[in-house]
């Protein structure tokens, strides 16, 4: 795309063509996109990156929903909130800014609940692809799987169809499930996973315990131990980020950092190291953990009792 095709396809009026140069000269070296020869070499244009691939709209796995959610408005203010929750006693900046905990607050807003939602669905699209081809002996052998805190169940439907075997059920809050059909093998329950979680052989939290601090996880996977308490090979499943101390490069380190913020901003949870992942389960009572990395930066952590 040369900056005449940009200008054409976003309308441009002449006194700012070399406004639209200054921004893609910014685009081009944060790598959302390149300077590359097009047009047969003939002209110096701009093409998308892999980065910039994940935003187009009707890419599969495009993570736009999720962008956009964490740009609302209803979530960038808590960030100008902070100074004054480091002073207050609120649990986050999140209810210093709006007087209610995200959960709540999503609860009374049909608006923030489903872009919300189609945040998370985008970033499970992604995931599930990982989940369904290189991780599929995780599920073998399996009967049942309760995804909690599953959302509008992207997750789950995507495991319903890949293992027709495995009974699957989507616990979440009522205002997220209400009104969804579940079809075949696989149902939606409204409830709260810290009062009951619904047994299974297989308990799915993914990016769940990072939404809470150390004592609501704890609770959580004991509620989880108590699901899969008496089956054969029972399991719980964590996709979550495992912070990497040493070792990593920069960008990691940064979205690492990032999302650890956004936890805070947010909600009362964080992004924890091995050995913090590890504190939780014996907390819980659980006996032994494995993980294996996915994506770059998340890891399957498979929890035994
Ligand atoms: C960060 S989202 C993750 C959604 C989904 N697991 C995914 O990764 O796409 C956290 C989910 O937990 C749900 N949740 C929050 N509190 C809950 C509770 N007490 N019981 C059940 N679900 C809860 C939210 O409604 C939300 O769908």
């Amino acid at each position: 795309m040369t900056l005449s095709h940009l200008a054409a396809a976003i309308p441009v009026t002449p006194a700012k063509t070399r406004s639209v140069t200054r921004l893609m000269r910014l685009l081009v070296h944060s790598g959302f996109f390149a300077v590359a020869k097009v047009n047969d070499g003939e002209e110096e244009g701009y093409v998308l990156t892999d980065a910039s691939q994940l935003l187009l709209p009707d890419n599969p796995l495009s993570v736009t929903p999720f962008l956009m959610a964490m740009l609302d408005p209803i979530l960038l203010k808590p960030w100008h909130h902070v100074s004054r929750w480091f002073g207050n006693e609120d649990p986050t900046p999140f209810q210093t800014a709006h007087g209610a905990t995200f959960w709540d607050f999503a609860g009374g807003q049909p608006g923030l609940n489903g872009f919300f939602n189609d945040a998370m669905a985008s970033d499970a699209r992604l995931v599930t692809t990982v989940l369904v081809s290189e991780f599929r002996g995780a599920f073998e052998g399996m009967g049942s799987l309760v995804d909690v805190g599953g959302g509008t169940g992207t997750v789950a439907k995507a495991i319903a169809a890949a293992f027709p075997e495995l009974e699957c059920t989507v616990l979440d809050l009522p205002h997220v499930v209400d009104g969804l059909q579940g079809e075949g093998n696989l149902t939606f329950v409204g409830g709260d996973m810290f009062v009951d979680i619904p047994a299974a052989d297989c308990v799915l939290l993914k990016w769940i315990l990072h939404d809470w601090n150390d004592e609501e996880c704890v609770k959580i996977l004991k509620k989880s131990k108590e699901a899969i308490q008496g089956r054969e090979g029972g399991k719980v499943m964590i996709i979550d980020m495992k912070v990497e101390n040493q070792k990593a490069d920069d960008e990691s380190i940064e979205t690492q950092l990032f999302f650890d913020m956004l936890m805070m901003i947010l909600v009362t949870g964080r992004e924890r190291d091995e050995k913090e992942w590890a504190k939780l389960f014996v907390a819980a009572g659980f006996r032994d953990y494995k993980i294996t990395p996915i994506l770059g930066l998340r890891s399957i952590i498979e929890v035994y009792p």
